[in-house]
């Protein structure tokens, strides 16, 4: 798959989508600086230099919840590939919808964007930012927000990002493969077995509005199932808290 490695650039999420037409498959970006990420829900994402930062490009074909399946797809990738770059010991888990956790702090962050007509996505862009160095300040992340952590912080493990690139690219290469023969349940299986707090007690928060229940899994689209004292209830965007 074609790659593109960029000494700086604003935003890999940006330039991947000013490239988008002018491309004739999939394409990763990677930057060995970025300046002006993004994260969810509008919030910036802080990249010291070292750290990952990378987006992949594509054309699906499908409806804005079957792309949404393949941010399950990229934390998985991300996932196995600090699993295979680190080594087994690496106490990872998955966060829905897309965090990647080492030791129980925020160590990686996926955005996906996308363009659509007639109610299908035409383009796709899977960002991912991996604190391989260096984890944002506690202080300039939200209060009740997971700690950040840093890959080589928690473990004194240092991983080039280049290298992080090839490992993702090829778990997500998989995992792809999986989802397109065997459909979403494979993913959901595997993104299930490795994540936090399944079956306890979590917070989904949308705004002002917040749902606290039993975490039961993810459904067919990737939505939050929890348990809560009013029944059953399917979530599809929320930020996630841990505890009661
Ligand atoms: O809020 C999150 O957790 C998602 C963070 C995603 C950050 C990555 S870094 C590479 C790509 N380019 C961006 O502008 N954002 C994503």
């Amino acid at each position: 798959m074609a790659r593109h490695v960029l000494d700086r650039v604003d935003s890999t999420n940006s330039h991947a989508m000013r490239l988008a037409l002018s491309l004739t498959g999939p394409a990763w970006i990677l930057a060995r600086r970025q300046e002006a990420g993004r994260g969810r829900r509008g919030r910036a994402w802080a990249d010291p230099p070292g750290n990952f930062a990378a987006s992949l490009v594509m054309r699906p074909t499908g409806n804005p919840a079957e792309a949404a399946r393949f941010s399950f797809v990229a934390a998985l990738a991300v996932h196995d590939a600090l699993r295979t770059l680190g080594g087994p010991s690496l106490n990872l888990a998955l966060k829905w919808p897309n965090d990647v956790l080492l030791n129980g702090g925020k160590l990686a962050g996926i955005l996906l964007e996308s363009t659509g007509a007639g109610g299908q996505v035409t383009t796709l862009v899977i960002g991912i930012g991996v604190n391989l160095v260096a984890a944002p300040d506690a202080a300039l992340v939200e209060a009740d927000a997971l700690r950040p952590v840093s890959l080589a912080g928690e473990t004194g493990l240092q991983i080039a990002p280049e290298d992080l690139l090839d490992a993702i690219a090829a778990a997500f290469d998989v995992w792809q493969r999986q989802m397109e023969a065997f459909g979403f349940g494979p993913i959901r299986n595997a993104w299930l077995a490795r994540a936090a707090k399944l079956r306890e007690t979590i917070t989904a928060r949308t705004g002002a509005s917040e749902t606290q229940g039993r975490f039961e899994g993810i459904d067919e689209s990737g939505a939050l199932i929890l348990t809560t004292a009013r029944g059953r209830q399917v979530i599809a965007a929320a930020d996630v808290h841990f505890g009661g």
